[in-house]
C-alpha cells in the first residue's frame, strides 16, 4: 500500500450506523468500501459480493485474511483480496487513495496497529440502545436475534470506545442522521482538502 493511501475504518456496535456512514461516503464522495467476508447467512436483500462475500466453512480458508474475528457465532474477516479490489476502484474515483472499511472494535484495533497513521478511525455510536434495537428491527432483522445480539458481550464491548482507540478515533454520535452526515462532511473535507 502506498504511503498516501488511507483507510477510513468505521467501527462501533452492530446497528450503530456504520454501514450507513460507509454508504454515504460512497454516494457523496465516491469512497469505495472494502467488502468483507462472513459465514453468516445473508439477510433479506443482501447480495453476495456487494454487502459481504458470503462464505461457507469450506470456502473461508481460500481467502488471505488481514484480520478475522468470531462475532455472534459466525466468522467475519477482511482479506487482502477485498482491500485490493477497493484500491482498484479508488484509483478510478475523484479522490484516489481513500477507501472505507466497516469492522467491529477488535478489527479496528488491528487496523490501527497494522496500518498506523494510514488508518483513520471513526467510532460510531448512539445514545439510546432501545432506539438502536428499533432500527435493527426496522432494517428487517429478526426481533429475537436483535434481542440476543444486543445482549451479547460483543455488542456491549463495541458500544464503548476501546482504551486502545482513545485519542485516535473520531467519535460520531449517530442519533440524528442529518447531524451525522454533517459530521462526516466535516471530517472528509479535512481529509481531502487540508
Ligand atoms: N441516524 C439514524 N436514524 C435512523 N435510522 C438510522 C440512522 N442511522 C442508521 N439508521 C438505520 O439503522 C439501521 C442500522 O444501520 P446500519 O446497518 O448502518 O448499522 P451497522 O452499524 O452497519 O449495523 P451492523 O454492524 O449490524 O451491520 C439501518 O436500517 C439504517 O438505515
Ligand atoms: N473484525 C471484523 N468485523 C467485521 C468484519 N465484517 C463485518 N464486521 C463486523 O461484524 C459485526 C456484525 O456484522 P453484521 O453485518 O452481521 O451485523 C459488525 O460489527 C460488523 O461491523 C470484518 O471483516 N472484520
Amino acid at each position: 500500500m502506498e504511503n498516501e493511501n488511507r483507510v477510513i475504518v468505521i467501527t462501533g456496535a452492530s446497528g450503530a450506523g456504520k454501514t450507513s456512514v460507509a454508504r454515504y461516503l460512497r454516494a457523496k464522495y465516491s469512497v469505495p468500501r472494502v467488502i468483507t467476508h462472513t459465514t453468516r447467512e445473508p439477510r433479506e436483500g443482501e447480495i453476495d459480493g456487494v454487502d459481504y462475500y458470503f462464505e461457507t466453512e469450506d470456502s473461508w480458508g481460500k481467502n488471505h485474511f488481514i484480520e478475522q474475528v468470531n462475532y455472534s457465532g459466525y466468522k467475519y474477516g477482511s482479506s487482502y483480496e477485498g482491500l485490493e479490489r477497493a484500491w482498484a476502484k479508488s484509483k478510478r474515483s475523484n479522490h484516489p487513495g481513500v477507501i472505507s472499511l466497516v469492522v467491529d472494535t477488535i478489527g479496528a484495533i488491528t487496523y490501527k496497529e497494522t496500518l498506523k497513521d494510514q488508518a483513520i478511525i471513526w467510532f460510531v455510536t448512539v445514545s439510546d440502545v432501545a432506539g438502536l434495537r428499533n432500527r435493527l428491527i426496522a432494517r428487517g432483522d429478526n426481533p429475537k436475534r436483535v434481542v440476543e445480539r444486543t445482549s451479547s458481550n460483543d455488542f456491549e464491548r463495541d458500544m464503548h470506545l476501546p482504551e486502545k482507540l482513545k485519542n485516535r478515533a473520531t467519535v460520531i454520535i449517530n442519533d440524528n442522521w442529518q447531524l451525522t452526515q454533517e459530521g462526516a462532511d466535516k471530517f472528509i473535507n479535512k481529509l481531502f482538502y487540508m
